[in-house]
């Protein structure tokens, strides 16, 4: 088998706490910088990374001195304020020596259930991977609370790779992958190295947290890699403490557990765009707009007659021809009111008409389903 990170182009990695923070010890500097340039490696073939890191909490627990986690919510938000500080200064200066920039981006998640911060978070990590910068992202456990929390970052890094419509999700860990139940327990428990992600069964043989300073176990990271293949995203997990991990993948060697999607990226965002949305508002285009979507093109604001109904920025339109079919459905990139401005129009007057620009096509190809 040839790993998926091998002709993946854009790629998240989540470490966990235990490796971050040397099984919570504090910051694992050699660790840090070992997948630093690894992740430098891969940007240098071309591929974009985005690195999710977990150890906010495990870092300021021991920055504060404190002798264990503590239970209560308000300690373990100061705890995750601390640590989030040592956690994006020790990557600034490991990605710094190669040349890299990094930003950090704190999520929660209702910036990932309300449609229009879906969205904006979605364009600046895809304007930072275009910028050549690799952003770093954490829960922002300091502001949320239990009932709005995505909880552990394996979902966190799911979530994300479903965001920026990632080829493959790569969860470093403390172990070698998944096992038919939890090594630690099991000294008799058999590896896994590949799987189709989402079967059943493997959620039966993940257990939990295998130190008190991880959060989800196996188990998160099973549902995760079922989250990612929705999305058409595969997942791999593997040790991070396994030399040259990331680039090894990258060549294609075979290293870890490999939970493969069934269908592909474009796929699987298309039959998602085909099933699940509510229409709110047509655009009539023109043929010569009908012609570029048949030749798998974006929709370009010039291309389009007219706008009916009121929709949000994010939210699904049909797409009539002239003679009145629906040739098309897809997510628009401007709500109701700024489209009906700029269609008809050059691409090049969007800025001029509005003010700003947030992307250049009114429905692009990716999300765009013909019908
Ligand atoms: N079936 C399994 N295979 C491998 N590890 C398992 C399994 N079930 C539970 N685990 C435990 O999951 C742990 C990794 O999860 P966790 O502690 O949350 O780490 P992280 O901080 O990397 O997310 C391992 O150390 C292991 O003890
Ligand atoms: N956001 C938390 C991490 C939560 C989490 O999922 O941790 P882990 O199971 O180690 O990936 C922190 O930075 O401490």
């Amino acid at each position: 088998m040839q790993s998926c990170i091998a002709t993946a182009q854009r790629v998240v990695v989540k470490v966990g706490s235990s490796l971050v923070t040397n099984d919570g010890r504090g910051l694992d500097l050699k660790a840090l910088s070992r997948w630093a340039a690894e992740i430098a490696a891969l940007a240098q073939q071309g591929k974009q990374v985005v690195l999710v890191s977990s150890g906010a909490i495990a870092e300021g627990v021991a920055r504060l001195g404190w002798p264990k986690r503590p239970s209560a919510v308000h300690e373990l938000q100061a705890a995750a304020a601390v640590g989030q500080m040592g956690l994006v200064e020790a990557y600034e200066r490991c990605f710094k020596a190669h040349n890299l920039k990094t930003a950090q981006i704190l999520l929660t998640h209702e910036d990932l259930a309300d449609r229009t911060r879906y969205l904006n978070a979605r364009t600046t990590l895809l304007t930072l991977l275009g910028l050549g910068v690799i952003p770093i992202i954490n829960e922002n456990d300091t502001v949320a609370t239990a009932e709005i929390k995505v909880g552990d970052n394996d979902t966190l890094g799911a979530l994300v790779t479903n965001l920026i419509d990632a080829d493959a999700l790569v969860i470093l860990t403390d172990q070698r992958g998944l096992y038919d139940s939890d090594p630690r327990k099991n000294p008799a428990a058999k590896f896994i190295s590949e799987y189709q992600a989402g079967q059943p069964e493997l959620e039966a043989m993940a257990g939990g947290a295998g130190s008190s300073v991880g959060t989800g176990g196996m188990y998160t990271k099973i549902i995760a890699a079922k989250r990612a293949a929705r999305s058409g995203a595969s997942t791999v997990i593997a040790s991070g403490r396994e030399e040259a991990v990331l680039t090894r993948l990258a060549k294609g060697e075979a290293i870890g557990t490999q939970l493969t999607a069934g269908t592909t990226r474009i796929a699987a965002r298309k039959q998602w765009l085909a099933d699940h949305l509510q229409v709110r508002g047509t655009l009539s285009l023109d043929a010569g707009a009908v012609l570029a979507l048949g030749d798998k093109r974006s929709l370009l604001p010039i291309g389009v007659a007219a706008v009916e109904g009121e929709f949000l920025r994010g939210e699904m339109v049909r797409c009539l021809g002239p003679d009145g079919r629906e040739v098309a459905r897809g997510l628009v990139n401007y709500d109701a009111a700024d489209a009906r401005r700029i269609v008809r129009l050059p691409t090049g007057q969007i800025e001029a008409v509005l003010g700003f620009v947030d992307e250049p096509e009114l429905i692009h190809r990716d999300n765009l389903v013909l019908l």
